[in-house]
């Protein structure tokens, strides 16, 4: 099959994480920022986390050397830019791209500025690609509590414009959830989709959280709703869609190796289960590289693939005449 021709959605994938490597080298250069290397390899490498990774607190090391670049408007609509371009050459339709407003902070920006750019980097690339688009505002669960609020004001002027759903990101301690129900509340009763990043690290407990607590709709990973039964028949119940990314999980040491990943076991109990990246460039993939590896190890056919395909559209926070569009290149 040719899995790069395949019509494909990525619902679950950070800015942060998909930076390309010379765009880094540029932006360090532009801004005068010092880089441990100017050579593309170099950087590259400092970028991918590795599969001896021992656990998501080390994945989650790999963010700062993007993150220092990310710091001017100009930047920060460059990298979007560039990132829905990607994907939109290996035919991804549809893409939600997922970020952290308060990690680009650090020369002053404002939650508006921030989330204009990165806004403005996705429509010039839907302008010129066949790709659409929504962000998610990703909060750090690990972050002072005090300007969560402002993010969700700042984000909700562009609800409906280019933002769709608040999310919670960053390492996952059992029993997340409770601290930030006034968070998610607020941003559900502004208007916000809700997906938390859940059952990745932590235990299925978080899961059944994050839905019950937090009122997700789908949530980031949920590979340990395999070990609570609790969790697992509410996402089968709530329909609750699970974003895995199959890489990232072996890399975090969510899954040991791809064949014990959960995803076949999840797809053939019709729990609505997706395939993501995650983060192109820390993961080390691409959307033809996680539909490959899906398809290959569990033996998945043609119309599994377009039935998977259909589940993500159900799950998009897409508009309806989005879905409609993306319908057109279902078989
Ligand atoms: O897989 C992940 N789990 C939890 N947090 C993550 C993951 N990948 C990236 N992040 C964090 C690090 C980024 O800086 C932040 C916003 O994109 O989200
Ligand atoms: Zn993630």
């Amino acid at each position: 099959m040719n899995y790069f021709n395949l019509p494909k959605i990525d619902l679950h994938c950070h800015l942060d994480g998909s930076v390309r490597p010379q765009t880094i080298i540029d932006l360090a250069q532009e801004q005068n920022i010092p880089l441990p290397s100017q050579d593309i390899n170099e950087i590259n490498s400092l970028m991918i986390a590795p599969e001896t990774c021992q656990n998501l607190e080390e994945y989650l090391m790999r963010f700062d050397l993007p993150l220092s670049v990310m710091q001017t408007e100009a930047g920060i609509e460059r990298i979007s830019f560039e990132l829905f371009e990607d994907a939109a050459k290996e035919n991804v339709k549809y893409f939600e791209v997922r970020f952290g407003p308060q990690l680009h902070q650090q020369q002053g920006l404002s939650f508006k500025q921030i989330i204009n750019s990165v806004v403005k980097g996705m429509q010039r690339a839907e302008a010129q690609y066949d790709i659409k688009g929504n962000y998610i505002l990703s909060i750090l669960r690990t972050f002072p509590k005090d300007n969560i609020n402002a993010v969700i004001d700042a984000g909700a002027d562009f609800l409906g414009k280019g933002v769709a759903a608040f999310d919670l990101a960053g390492a996952e301690l059992p029993g997340f959830c409770q601290e930030f129900i006034p968070y998610a509340k607020y941003a559900k009763d502004k208007g916000y989709h809700i997906t938390i990043h859940a059952g990745e690290q932590g235990v299925g407990q978080n899961v059944y959280d994050a839905v019950s607590q937090l009122n997700a709709e789908r949530v980031g990973h949920g590979i340990h709703i395999t070990g609570h039964q609790g969790a697992y028949d509410l996402v089968k119940q709530q329909n609750v869609g699970l974003e895995t990314c199959p890489s990232s999980n072996i890399q975090t040491k969510a899954v040991n190796k791809l064949s014990e990943h959960p995803f076949k076991a999840f797809y053939q109990a019709k729990l609505p289960t997706t395939i993501n990246t995650d983060n192109r460039t820390v993961s080390n993939t691409t959307m033809t590289d996680e539909v490959r590896k899906v398809m290959e190890e569990f033996s998945l056919s043609r119309e599994d693939y377009f039935n998977i395909y259909k589940i993500s559209i159900e799950q998009a926070f897409a508009s309806d005449e989005v879905k409609q569009h993306l319908m057109q290149f279902a078989e």
